[in-house]
């Protein structure tokens, strides 16, 4: 655990000045604690000697004063670490996430991100305060009290020494329980975050379908497996922790019994026996203590690991000398394999898109089309084979420069909850109002802002919910002419567009297309866009099935004709669906 901890604080000046300062404070406690014995020896005599007591009485105030301003100093500035630890954690959590690969983002991912950084951080920063000084004092002071306790009766401190291993034994069981039980409930609570995320985000669905209240059974079972496993951890850690209380109760019996039997056969005088009663006390409660602290200790150590699975996942490797310039927008695939771990979801995959073309990906779901545009992105790296954009290899290309020039139309587009020109300004934030205006006229985002009650100005919600999808999507085209990619990855929606929408964006596509410069790939699902793309690459079970120009794969009869003639038939349905005006 330590060296756990050092590997996440690799500076921890803070953390040893403050855990020395606990040190002395512990000690000082025992040694106070120590100056009873001749104080109470002096008073307690039949004839009270106030003069032998009175250096001893001076040393305790001396001491009790120096313990008091330590400790005045210690509590604050435990606090004041702990914020700062913290704080350090999760800005090295975000620096870390922000160099991940963009495909590891995933639903489950993203709530195991946000429960680090706010709860796993607090809890490892915990250290400087909760957890780090009662743990000192829980130790040091039991073990202070038996070194005094030998000065004084040996007898007594050879009992306080036999109860050692056995609370240890009994805590280190209790401990490994907690342990346990800490793991599966943030298991639980994890899988209820991510539940909660999924839940927000199908809210339209689940509402659609009359779930609006009930939410989802995914949810309710997270919910009830957490209520299970929550009852499940109490029950198992109810026993070791009984058995904790109750060898430190029994402990606390053994000295009175022994201390009583000392006094009554003579061996053990009244002052002592007073002093080692007292001294009995400071003994046994931070051990006591302990088995609290247990709890705090083994929640650390799980958000300890959860915090290093984050730091420690590979960040997208930088090569030592990145090209820094994208010479041209040519995309080209050298027989790609990739897999998600299980089946490859592409298999030597070989094609070349040059500039100024408009390439349509198709095949069926799961045919590989996303994944693509996901390793031209660079979302993750191929196992096999190589990506190259300008005929560098996308792995020998700064990240930073294949980023500036790739824009990313996804199906469904997320907006920030601010102005629709704060929207389209993240592409470029320094824009001048007439390169505004052309890219929205180039992604007819114009004809959306005209009719908006603020025009510009008007906010379009969390996740742009004011907007209709094709409208989005229109933002995000918009974007990518104002960014001036020379890459453009687009994920055509696929459910029905209204045919204003539909209009406006084949024409948006088309418009991209008009660049000498850019290379445009979209998983296209629309006849217009299949029909006036340069080129078409058909995948079929992460293959290539076909490649040739769309009407010379119309001819073949193959899979791409067929899918055409499934687009088409099904456009035609949705005309002769509609309602007349
Ligand atoms: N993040 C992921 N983790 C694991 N497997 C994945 C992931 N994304 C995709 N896959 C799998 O990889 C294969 C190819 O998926 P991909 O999304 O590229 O297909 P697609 O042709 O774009 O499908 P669709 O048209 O349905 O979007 C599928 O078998 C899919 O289940």
């Amino acid at each position: 655990m330590i060296r756990h901890l050092y590997r996440l604080y690799p500076h921890p000046g803070v953390l040893v000045r403050m855990g020395l300062l606990h040190l002395v404070l512990a000690i000082l406690q025992g040694v106070l604690l120590g100056m009873l014995v001749p104080i109470l020896r002096a008073l307690l005599r039949p004839e009270p000697d106030l003069a032998a007591a009175t250096p001893w009485l001076v040393a305790g105030a001396v001491g009790a004063a120096v313990y008091g301003v330590l400790k005045m100093i210690a509590t604050p500035v435990g606090f004041a670490a702990s914020m700062s630890l913290a704080a350090q954690l999760r800005h090295r959590l975000m620096r870390h996430a922000a160099t991940l690969p963009l495909g590891w983002f995933t639903g489950g991912n993203k709530a195991k991100l946000s429960r680090t950084v706010t709860t796993s951080a607090g809890n490892v920063a915990q250290l400087a305060s909760t957890f780090g000084p009662p743990a000192i004092t829980g130790t040091v002071v039991p073990a202070t009290v038996v070194v005094v306790t030998f000065f004084v009766d040996w007898r007594l401190a050879l009992l306080f020494l036999a109860i050692l291993p056995v609370a240890f034994l009994a805590l280190r069981r209790a401990g490994r329980i907690t342990a346990e039980a800490d793991r599966e409930l943030d298991e639980a609570a994890t899988e209820i975050a991510g539940r909660a995320i999924e839940m927000g985000q199908a809210q339209p669905v689940l509402r659609a379908a009359g779930h609006g209240t009930t939410g989802t059974a995914r949810m309710r079972h997270a919910l009830d497996e957490h209520r299970t496993r929550y009852r499940k951890g109490l029950r198992r850690s109810l026993v070791p922790d009984l058995t904790y209380t109750a060898v430190v109760m029994v402990g606390f019996v053994a000295v009175m019994v022994l201390g009583a039997q000392f006094l009554l056969s003579g061996t053990l005088q009244v002052a002592d026996a007073v002093a080692l009663l007292v001294l009995a006390v400071r003994f046994l409660e931070p051990l006591g203590t302990l088995t609290e602290l247990l709890g705090t200790l083994h929640a650390m150590d799980n958000s300890v690991t959860r915090v290093e699975n984050i730091l420690y996942t590979p960040a997208l490797k930088h090569h030592p000398k990145p090209v820094r310039e994208l010479k041209d927008a040519t995309i080209e695939f050298s027989d790609v394999t990739y897999s998600y771990g299980g089946t490859p979801a592409l298999s030597g995959v070989s094609f070349r898109c040059r500039p100024g073309t408009t390439t349509a990906l198709v095949g069926p779901s799961g045919s590989g089309k996303t994944t693509v545009t996901r390793l031209i992105a660079r979302f993750f790296d191929v196992d096999s084979g190589s990506v190259r954009v300008g005929g560098v290899d996308v792995r020998e290309l700064d990240h930073q420069v294949l980023l500036s020039d790739v824009a990313i139309v996804f199906q469904d587009v997320y907006l920030f909850d601010t102005t629709i020109e704060e929207n389209l300004r993240i592409a470029q934030p320094d824009a001048t109002h007439e390169e505004l205006m052309a890219a929205a006229r180039a992604a007819r985002l114009n004809e959306v802002v005209a009719r908006l009650p603020q025009g510009w100005q008007t906010k379009v919600g969390e996740g742009g919910a004011q907007l209709s999808g094709g409208e989005r999507q229109r933002v995000s085209i918009a974007r990518a002419f104002l960014k001036k990619a020379r890459v453009v990855l687009l994920d055509e929606a696929g459910s029905a567009l209204d045919p204003e929408n539909e209009g406006a964006i084949s024409e948006a596509i088309a418009n991209l297309s008009q660049d000498p410069n850019r290379t445009v790939i979209v998983i296209a699902h629309r006849p217009a866009t299949l029909a006036t793309a340069d080129h078409v690459i058909a995948l079929d079970g992460g293959r290539v099935s076909e490649a040739g120009t769309p009407s010379e794969l119309r001819a073949t009869g193959g899979t791409f004709a067929r899918l055409y003639n499934q687009y088409e038939h099904a456009r035609s349905w949705h005309i002769g669906a509609a309602p007349a005006p």
